[in-house]
Order: structure tokens, then sequence, then C-alpha cells
């Protein structure tokens, strides 16, 4: 059936970029308009458990409810295959995910998500409709500049539920945030409030007020008293205890009575030290800090300001290293397995091989061939902003132009512009390869380049002659030689403008690139406000057009598949993963400021100026804590356990190992 209806919706108006989650009724899925690039939420309705005419007769009430807090649902589209309905797409998943991943959800945020919630439950009470589901799980979330919108889901839908209820063909809900009445079948608006007062004491508090099999919890909200810890401000007790009141009468008698009643207390409370110390433990993951051994490679001599490791281990070879090179080249010691370190400094690449792996134990010494240490270094006519290390060779990104340097020259060492031809190098089929760094591409002004990971793709966004709009254009780098990339836009006539303000350009994988500019103020045009993410295939045709209302800054590409990793200058204790495909978004709550960011094959690396690091795992969640060295100014993951840090203060630097196996992370290496 699913897949029927993904096959179907192939060729209807939406493009299909993920399923997101399974519901009673049907699959949830991420997917654009083929027009216009907007995101939305597909959700799949069973025939056989929602009749058509009761469900035309739903779709009035969920189509009335156009409300911020209230997942706007837009159309229903049929297939030959099943209907769907067309809703706002929330790329922060459910609230329940949040409670479950955002160990560090400060009680002010907890507040605004309740005061969010009740927004909604009173634009649709007004409307004269009842929820009778709130529950975390049918709480949306959107990102926003100050946190969390919570935005509720399933209205309409939990209205027919009752309908299915009735017809004895379905079960009762949610025993946990159900208010006593409501187990004899009567249900009024102030159930929802009573759901709401439970939500709030899970947020506050971290579990349920009542717990237990049904029957139990049955029992419970109809007979227990709500016991709250004293650690919540007296003045949210009372809120709970009045939103949880078992006589209808006795509870908040409107959404706005209890919004008002949050709003003071959000204004008025002062948490106390040993709750906010909770939440910092919290934040954490329950993770001390562990002990950290770290190894003084080298001292460093210049402030690097990028590492770039290649791991000489036989798997990652085959991937980083490049097939091509160590088929062409004979007799390289790069070949040879080692693991190689890149530092940037200005216009300088240098490069380090170590045969010994660089995590043996003690520093170790760079490979040495012919007695001279295969320390080397290439200078480049520009000052290189970024390095990528791809089969084919080193591609140095600069301000003007893009440059591809062969592995092979950092044995020797060369400097350009003078060009000097270097003794050839005996490929494989016996001929003679002279190596030079090699011109990819030259600009007449600013712009940006990203190449896929097998090296095969480069997409690049020029800046056009009105310094405001650039065009995006996708080249074959293949075949390796050739120094004039084919262009896949046939042209840059065809290829698409971009908005202003582009400040990154990264491949989502072989097929899609995509595009981050700056939101400025409407007014003042100076300040940003937000993001927009733009998708492109690679062929040009927009995928995805949305905008994010946060800042970000240190956007990179992380190795956890279509995931970007960003810092938000807003939320300095977080990180925000952003996933593409399907397009999710999780922030996750830190006790550092990181300003480094380090992305490995099973999670990333966050570095603070202090020295401290956490690591996370692929799932967002804090899974080690240490402390490195201070003022670090690059970091590199070298796989699969290692860490490199660049340090540099007061005119001196350090390049220092972690072995991340030693410490208590948890992850299985
Ligand atoms: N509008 C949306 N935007 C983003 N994700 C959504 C959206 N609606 C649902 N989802 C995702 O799909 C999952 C299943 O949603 P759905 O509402 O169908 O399930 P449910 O909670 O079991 O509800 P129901 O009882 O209506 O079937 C949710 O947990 C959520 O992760």
């Amino acid at each position: 059936m699913s897949y029927l209806l993904a096959k179907e919706l192939k060729r209807s108006k939406y493009r299909l970029l993920g399923l997101v989650g399974q519901g009673q009724f049907g699959q949830v899925y991420c997917a654009s308009h083929r027009k216009t690039g907007r995101l939305v939420a597909l959700k799949e309705l069973d025939k056989k458990r929602f009749p058509t005419h009761k469900f035309l007769r739903e779709l009035r009430f969920l189509l009335s409810l156009q409300h911020d807090n209230i997942v706007t649902c837009h159309a229903l589209e049929h297939t030959s295959t099943g209907r769907y309905l067309v809703m706002d797409y929330c790329e922060g998943g459910t609230l329940r995910g949040l409670m479950e991943d955002d160990v560090r959800l400060h009680p002010s945020q907890c507040l605004k998500l309740v005061i969010d919630i009740l927004a909604g439950l009173d634009h649709a009470h007004h409307r004269g409709i009842v929820h009778c589901d709130i529950k975390p799980e049918n709480i949306l979330l959107t990102l926003q500049a100050d946190g969390w919108r919570a935005r509720i889901s399933d209205f309409g839908i939990a209205r027919l539920h009752q309908d299915i209820i009735s017809d004895g063909s379905g079960n009762t809900g949610s025993p946990a945030y159900m208010a006593p009445e409501r187990f004899y079948g009567q249900y009024s608006i102030t159930s929802d409030l009573y759901a709401v007062g439970v939500l709030l004491f899970e947020l506050l508090v971290g579990y349920r007020p009542f717990s237990g099999v049904p029957i139990e919890m049955m029992s419970a909200h109809l007979n227990r008293p709500v016991s709250i810890p004293n650690t919540v401000p007296a003045v949210l007790q009372t809120v709970i205890l009045t939103a949880l009141q078992k006589l209808p009468a006795r509870r908040f008698q409107s959404a706005t009575e209890m919004l008002k009643a949050v709003q003071t207390a959000a204004t008025n409370v002062e948490f106390d030290r040993a709750w906010a110390d909770t939440m910092l433990l919290r934040a954490s993951g329950g993770q001390p800090i562990s002990e950290c051994h770290y190894v003084q490679q080298e001292t460093l001599r210049s402030r690097v300001q990028q590492l770039v490791t290649v791991a000489g281990d036989a798997s990652s070879q085959g991937d980083l290293n490049g097939t091509a090179i160590a088929k062409t080249v004979v007799n390289s010691p790069f070949d040879a397995t080692g693991d190689r370190v890149y530092q940037i400094h200005k216009n300088d690449i240098s490069c380090r091989s170590y045969a010994g792996g660089l995590l043996a134990g003690n520093a170790v010494s760079p490979v040495e061939v012919d007695g001279r240490s295969l320390f080397s270094c290439v200078r480049l006519p520009q000052a290189v902003k970024e390095l990528l290390v791809r089969p084919q060779g080193c591609f140095a990104i600069m301000q003007r132009s893009i440059y591809r340097v062969p592995v092979e020259l950092f044995q020797t060492g060369v400097a350009l512009p003078s060009q000097k031809p270097l003794p050839p190098i005996v490929s494989t089929s016996g001929s003679l390869v002279h190596l030079l760094p090699e011109l990819v591409a030259e600009f007449s002004g600013d712009f940006l380049a990203a190449i896929e990971t097998k090296g095969r793709w480069m997409a690049v966004a020029a800046v056009e002659a009105d310094k405001v709009t650039s065009l995006l254009d996708v080249w074959s780098l293949l075949p390796i030689q050739s120094s004039k990339p084919v262009s896949c836009n046939g042209g840059t006539s065809a290829a698409p403008r971009l908005a202003s303000n582009l400040f990154h350009l990264a491949m989502v994988d072989a097929r899609y690139v995509v595009a981050f500019s700056h939101l400025l103020d409407k007014g003042t045009h100076s300040s940003i406000t937000g993001v927009l993410l733009e998708i492109f295939t690679r062929r040009g045709h927009p995928v995805i057009t949305l905008s994010l209302p946060v800042p970000l800054r240190h956007l990179s590409g992380s190795a956890t598949p279509y995931r970007m990793i960003a810092l938000e200058p807003g939320q300095p204790h977080s990180v925000l993963l952003i996933d593409l495909k399907p397009f999710k978004l999780l922030r996750v709550g830190l006790d550092i400021v990181p300003i480094l960011i380090a992305s490995a094959s099973w999670g990333d690396i966050l570095m603070a100026a202090d020295g401290n690091i956490v690591v996370l795992d692929r799932y967002g969640l804090v899974v080690g804590r240490m402390v490195g060295p201070a003022n670090p100014t690059a970091i590199a993951v070298l796989e699969p356990h290692g860490l490199l840090i660049a340090t540099w203060a007061e005119g001196q630097g350090t390049l220092v190992t972690i072995n991340l196996k030693q410490a208590s992370t948890g992850i299985l290496f």
C-alpha cells in the first residue's frame, strides 16, 4: 500500500523526501511541492478505517483551524491508491522526541511550549472543537529563534477517533493524560486542560503524575491526590493543581484562563538553584567528565585554520585515499597505509604522513623517505579558504580560484607561482607523469564551491556582476585530467539564480546541492534574522525552499549522510543538527559553548575555547565529556577513534591527539 502510494506520488505535484513517521492510520511523509519547493507533510489515511463520508465531515473542522499553534491542514489529496492529508510540515518532530532527546529543556522553555499549546487550544475551543487527545506525541515542533514553537496536531482526527471508539472499533486513547470523566466517556474543554496539566507536570518534573497499567492509572486519575516535588516553584504548583482537579468545575474553565495563569507564573517565577543544577546534569546526559589523556605530537609554528585527516586503515583508504592515485602512481610513500594530516595556514598546505598510525600511543614521527622527514608544504598563490580531500587529490578553494593539488606533490613540496616541473613519477602504465598543482577553475569575483565526496561533481555558485545574486552551476570533474570541467547546465544561461547573501554551499549527495543564504532584517537590511535553505538537483531543478527563522554560523557537512551541523549565535549552549532527507531539525542542548565542530561516521564532536569537549552520537545524544587543551583553532576526527586538535595562543601552538577509545564515550569503536 505505502509502496504504491509512494509510486503514485512520484507522478503527483509533490516530491517525496522521506518517511517521517508511522501513525495508527497510515504513514507520514515529508514532501516538497514540485513547483514552489514548499515543504509539506503527507499523512496517509487508510480507507478502511476512515470511511469517506465520515472523513469529509471532519475535514471541514480541520480546514477551518488556522492558527500558529495548530498544524494546519491544507487539503485532502486523492490518488488511485489512497488518500492523504496535506499538512504543514513540522521539522522539529514531536514534543515526546524533544523530551527524550533534548536533555536541556530549560523550565522557561517548558512554560513557553505550554503557553503555545494553550493558545492553539483556545482557538479550537472557541470554534467548538475539543481535541480529546493532548499528549506529547500529538504536539509537533517548528524552529524559532528563541526555542521551539509547539503546534497541536491530530485535531479532527481525534474527534473522528471518538466516533471510532463509539463504534467500538478503537481503543480508549492515552490513559496517562485522561481526565477522570473521560473514563466514563464524557469530555469537555476542561478535559483538554487536564491533559495540558499532566503535560506541564511531566515537562517540569521529568515524569508523569500517575503511572502504571491502564486500570491503575484510571483509579489514580479518579481518586489519588497529585503530589508535586517541592523543587517546582509554588506558583507553578498551584497552576498544576488547578488543572488536575478531579471535578471539571474546579479546573480552569477556559484555555485563556489557564494560559494567563501560566504566563503570570512564567514572568514571576524564580527557578531555584537545585533545580537549575538538575537541569545542568540532564544537559550533560548524565555523562561525567572523563579522564582524557592527550598526546602532544608537535609544536606548531603557525596558527592552523583547518585540519584534514586521512586515516590510513584499509577501509577508509578506499574512500578517501583515492583508488585513482593508488592505481596510477607507483612507489609513492602515500600508497603506504598510514595516517595523513593536512594543516592549512594562509597560502600553505602542509602534510605529514604517519606510517605507524597517529594513535599508536606516544608522539610518533612522520614517515621518513631517504632519511628525509615527510613533512612537506605546498604554497599556493592565494590564501586557502578550505581544503577538500578527494580521490583525485586535494582541492584547495581560494578567494578567486580552485586548484587541485596531487597528493604526491607533498613528497617534495612545491611553491607556486614558480611552477617548476617536478621530477616525473612513473605510472603503472609505464608512462611518465608530471605533477603540478592544477588550476581547476578561476573566477572574476567571489564564489562558493562544494565537491561531492567521490570527487566526481563540483557545485559552484559564482557571484554575478550585480554583486548580489549568484548563479549555481554544477561541473563534472571527470575525467580527472581535464582542467576544463564540463558544465551540466549547458552553460550558465540555464543555471538557477540563488538568493542573495549566499554563505554556504554543500553537496547533499551525488544528486543534490544545498545552498544557504542569510535572511536580513526587512527594515534595517543589516542584522541577520534567519537562513534560507534551497536544495537543487544536479540539473538545477529546485526541490526545497524554506526559511529557518534563526541565524546560523559554522555550518558544515557531517559524516552522517544527508546531515548538516551548525551553531546558532542566539543559542550558544546548543548545536543544531539539520537532516536534509527527510528534513528534520534537532537542537541539542549542551553545557558548553562550542566554537569548533568535527564530524565522524559515528557522531560529532564539539569543542569550546576553554578545552571542554562534548561527544554526541549520531542521534544527537551526549555520550561523552572530557577536557582537552585550551585555545583550539582547528579540530578533526581521525577515523575511527582519533581526535586531532591544533591550538594557538600567544604565538605558540601545539598539535594534540586524543584516543577516544580510551575515554568513556559509550561508542563502540
Ligand atoms: N505535520 C507533520 N510534520 C512532521 N512530522 C509529522 C507530522 N505529522 C506527523 N508527523 C510524524 O509522523 C508520526 C506519526 O504521526 P501521526 O499523527 O500519524 O501518528 P499518531 O500520533 O499515531 O497519530 P494518529 O493517532 O492520528 O495516527 C509522528 O510521530 C511525527 O513524527
